[in-house]
């Protein structure tokens, strides 16, 4: 139950719901325990006029009628303040799951990007869907069922005692073998449940990375493979469902069972009291009816019990992830305005996961209005200078810079809100084209989407299709081509206006010429912004302000595109090699 304790702060955040639940629980079943009552009365009248005929028997009959029309009285209050109970606390749970959620999500979002290389996306998603649903059992169900149970026991156990206790503690004896066995078997449905779950998230990431990757496993023809793999994990998860049902199916027998026992117990020994001459006949019917009304709370005891077990297994997941302290962490609260310069001082960086240093003592200065251009084979830590600068990652060693302040002294979102950045694989979701534009600028107009988009030499494109910029895009719609999908995401970073453009090789699917018409663009857009080009191409870095040259983490090479002309070296061996190709 440790894990679960981490809800507690939602059950007090909905106290007065719970507690109006309980009071209706209370109510509706004080009225219930009211019928066995009423029977047992009615029994006992019958049994009094049978034994002495001199009583009048239009008052029996008329006593009779009461009783049943009081009967249909209390089912339908009880029942209708079931139907209250249900409604407070079944949806006092799905108000605590929607917060969960809420709460798992934000995390997810704060969470940084060695997180997510940790964590595969399926188990992320189960987490979130699968383990929430698992919890809502547990603050909703099974409390709901628990509450039940105390109270029918505690009200039912009373009435019971005030008729006879003897008797009471007879029809009762079976239920402390329940709580033991219920304890024993609920130790293991634990342990089966959390294989069960770490199953299903093998399961739902195996699907999610087949779906993304549908293209590769078409175009290989492996679906066979693919097919016998999800045969394999499928069956290792049904073994383990089947394992997890054996000890689920064990817990109806058992209760039956010890009910069973109970209704003998009660005809033997109140038969007993009877022949006696201890109790009436109505007091045996009385405790065969306590003990029926008694079955369902006892028997959805072991339900219960493997509902919070599951939940316990869950919540020990979710906080998991809610334990994880984001690596990147925003340290001021306050806003930082920001102009554009970048400034790298003896920065190294390596890879945590793959211990790869790919950035070695970088020193380099960007000023507002500059544009930097980075060039280098790949692999050469061209884009790590980019994560670094969006702050995806902190540097191993060295500081950087932003307006001449270390960039981990700003606030995160200020900075990242004035960082334009189109990555070299560029996604887009499954939206229309303009809303994938917005993306960069939620209140953007029309015209400055379509501003955005001639920017970004698009706009030709998007009006091409029957939609226009309502085209969806994605899994039900529209596939641009890779040039196209580049253009888009330009169009988003432009749009947004921002203090720093960033241009991870983005250019790389496009034809020269319009290459070149973007590149002309974006001079005019990115005045006074600080602009930063990766490219294997000369012609995206020929006009920056300023080239540097990677290999190997180190810079190799600076200078403007006629300064590097006259050095020999990788730059202008790109360029000749480049101009060649387009001699050709
Ligand atoms: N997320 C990562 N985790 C671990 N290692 C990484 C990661 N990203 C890059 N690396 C490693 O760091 C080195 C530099 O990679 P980087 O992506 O910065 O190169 P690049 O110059 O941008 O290459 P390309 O031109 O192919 O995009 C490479 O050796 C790469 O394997």
């Amino acid at each position: 139950m440790k894990a679960l304790q981490y809800l507690n702060k939602y059950f007090s955040k909905y106290k007065w719901r719970i507690l109006i639940g309980l009071l209706i629980t209370i109510l509706s079943k004080l009225l219930a325990l009211q019928v066995p009552k009423i029977i047992g009365e009615s029994f006992n009248v019958v049994e009094d006029y049978l034994k002495d005929k001199t009583i009048d028997i239009a008052s029996v009959k008329k006593e009779l009628l009461i009783n049943v029309l009081i009967i249909i009285g209390v089912a339908l209050l009880s029942g209708f303040f079931t139907f209250l109970m249900r409604q407070t606390l079944i949806v006092t749970s799905r108000l605590i799951e929607f917060d969960l959620k809420n709460e798992i999500y934000q995390q997810y979002q704060k969470l940084s990007l060695n997180f997510y290389k940790k964590n595969r996306t399926g188990d992320l998603m189960n987490r979130i869907s699968d383990d929430v649903s698992k919890v809502r059992m547990y603050v909703g169900p099974a409390v709901m069922y628990t509450m039940n149970m105390i109270v029918l026991f505690a009200v039912g156990f009373t009435q019971m005692v005030q008729v006879d206790l003897k008797l009471t503690l007879y029809t009762l004896l079976p239920f402390p073998l329940l709580s033991i066995s219920i304890f024993f078997l609920s130790k293991v449905i634990h342990k089966r449940s959390t294989i069960v779950q770490e199953y299903l998230s093998e399961l739902t990431t195996f699907n999610q990375e087949f779906f993304s990757g549908i293209n590769v496993v078409k175009s290989y023809g492996i679906e066979k493979l693919i097919i016998k793999d999800f045969d394999k994990i499928s069956d290792m998860s049904k073994e383990k469902n089947i394992h997890l049902q054996k000890a689920n199916a064990l817990f109806f027998p058992l209760m039956l069972f010890l009910i069973g026992i109970s209704n003998l117990i009660v005809i033997y020994v109140g038969g007993n009291q009877y022949i006696n001459g201890e109790i009436q006949s109505g007091v045996i019917i009385e405790f065969i009816m306590y003990v029926n009304i008694l079955t369902w709370p006892v028997a959805v005891v072991g339900w219960v019990t493997s509902m919070v077990q599951q939940a316990e297994a869950s919540q020990a997941r979710i906080n998991e992830f809610l334990d994880q302290v984001p690596e990147i962490k925003n340290e001021s609260e306050t806003s930082t305005e920001i102009h554009g310069k970048v400034t790298f001082k003896d920065v190294t960086f390596t890879y945590d996961d793959t211990n790869i240093t790919a950035l070695k003592n970088i020193n380099l200065t960007v000023n507002p209005g500059e544009t930097l251009a980075i060039l280098g084979n790949t692999g050469s830590g061209k884009s790590t200078i980019i994560e670094l600068i969006s702050r995806l990652y902190d540097t191993t060693k060295g500081t950087i810079l932003l307006d001449d302040k270390p960039i981990e002294q700003g606030n995160l979102n200020d900075i990242r809100s004035q960082i334009g950045f189109v990555p070299q694989d560029p996604f887009l979701f499954s939206d229309t084209i303009g809303n994938n534009i917005k993306f960069g600028k939620e209140d953007a107009t029309e015209d400055e989407i379509i501003e955005a988009a001639k920017n970004a030499v698009v706009h030709d494109n998007i009006i091409e299709f029957t939609n226009g910029y309502n085209t969806i895009l994605g899994e039900r719609g529209v596939t641009l081509s890779g040039g196209q999908k580049q253009r888009v995401s330009i169009a988003r970073a432009i749009i947004k206006n921002p203090k720093i453009l960033i241009f991870d090789d983005c250019l790389s699917a496009v034809d020269t010429e319009t290459e070149e018409k973007i590149l002309s663009n974006l001079e005019k857009v990115s005045k006074n912004k600080t602009t930063f080009i990766i490219s294997h191409r000369v012609s995206s870095a020929k006009n920056a302000y300023k080239i540097i040259v990677l290999e190997e983490g180190e810079i190799i090479q600076q200078g403007t595109h006629n300064q590097l002309l006259t050095q020999e070296g990788y730059y202008k061996n790109l360029y000749e090699q480049q101009l060649l190709e387009k001699e050709n």
